[in-house]
C-alpha cells in the first residue's frame, strides 16, 4: 500500500445554512493520483480551500505527513509539504519564466535574512528552481517573458512555482482549463511525471483527462462524496451516471 500523506476526516464547510463541503473523508498517497470531479457548485474548490488551509473547517479533522494541521494556516501547511495551484493565474506577467520560479523558490525559504546569512542559501534556491524548471518541461522557455508564452505554457509554469516549494502534497485545481487538444496533451504528460514521488489531487472537468490520470476518483454533487473509488467502477455507478457523468460516460 502507498504511503499515505495526506488524510481528510469528516471535513465540513458550511457558509451559512449552505453546507459547501459536507464530511468529506479522503486520502492522498504518494505515486497516486485522486480525481475530484462533480458538477459545478459541488463544492470541489473548498473542500481544495480545506485542504491547503486557505479556509478553516467547519469541523473534522486535517492529518498531513502525520500531523493533525486542522485549522492551521496556510502558511504552515505548505511548509509541511502541500503545495497548491490555482484555477486563476498567479503568474508576475512582466518576469521571465525562470525570475517567476526563482521568486517562487525563495519564498519558501521562511525567512529571508536566513537565507542571506548561509553561505549555501542562494545556491540551494537556485537548484530549487532549477529542479522545478526541468521537471515541468520549460528548460528551453527560461528566458522568455512569462507574458509572452503560450496559456499552456503558463500552467504549466504555475506548476512550476509550486514545484519550487518542493511539496510532497499537490493539489491542482483545473489545470487544463481553457486549453487545446495538444496542450492538453502535454499536461497529462506532466502529470503522470509528477505522479512519481508526490501524491496528487486533480480537480478537473476533463473527463478524457481524469480517466487517463486517476487512481482513485471521487465524484462529489452539493458538498457530499456520493462515489469513490477505482474509477471504472465509478464511472459505472448508477447513481454517479444520474447524478453527474451522463449516460455517454
Ligand atoms: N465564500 C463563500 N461564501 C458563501 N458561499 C460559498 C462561498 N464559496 C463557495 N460557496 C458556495 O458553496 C458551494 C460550493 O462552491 P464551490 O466553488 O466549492 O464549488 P465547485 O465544485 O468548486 O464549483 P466549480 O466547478 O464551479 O468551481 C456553492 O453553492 C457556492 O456558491
Amino acid at each position: 500500500m502507498a504511503e499515505v500523506l495526506l488524510q481528510a476526516h469528516e471535513l465540513t464547510k458550511r457558509f451559512g445554512g449552505l453546507a459547501a463541503v459536507d464530511r468529506v473523508s479522503l486520502t492522498l498517497q504518494r505515486d497516486r493520483l485522486h480525481a475530484v470531479i462533480g458538477p459545478n457548485g459541488a463544492g470541489k474548490s473548498t473542500l481544495t480551500n480545506l485542504l491547503s488551509g486557505d479556509l478553516p473547517p467547519t469541523s473534522g479533522r486535517l492529518v498531513l505527513a502525520g500531523r493533525d494541521v486542522t485549522g492551521a494556516p496556510p502558511e504552515a501547511i505548505a511548509r509541511l509539504g502541500l503545495g497548491r495551484s490555482y484555477q486563476k493565474t498567479n503568474i508576475f506577467l512582466p518576469f521571465t519564466v525562470w525570475e517567476n520560479i526563482r521568486l517562487a523558490a525563495q519564498a519558501r525559504t521562511p525567512c529571508a535574512a536566513r537565507w542571506l546569512a548561509r553561505a549555501d542559501g542562494i545556491a540551494a534556491i537556485n537548484r530549487r528552481a532549477e529542479r522545478a524548471l526541468e521537471l515541468a518541461g520549460l528548460t528551453a522557455r527560461a528566458h522568455r517573458i512569462a507574458g509572452t508564452i503560450s496559456h499552456g505554457e503558463q500552467r504549466q509554469l504555475e506548476i512550476a512555482m509550486t514545484l519550487a516549494t518542493e511539496p510532497q502534497v499537490l493539489l491542482l485545481d483545473e489545470p487544463l482549463a481553457g486549453m487545446g487538444t495538444a496542450e492538453a496533451e502535454r499536461m497529462i504528460e506532466l502529470l503522470q511525471t509528477l505522479k512519481r514521488g508526490h501524491a496528487l489531487m486533480l480537480v478537473e472537468h476533463d473527463m478524457d483527462a481524469v480517466f487517463a490520470l486517476a487512481d482513485t476518483l471521487t465524484v462529489m454533487v452539493n458538498g457530499q462524496v456520493i462515489a469513490s473509488g477505482e474509477p471504472a467502477a465509478v464511472r459505472a455507478d448508477a447513481g454517479v451516471q444520474a447524478a453527474y457523468l451522463g449516460e455517454d460516460a
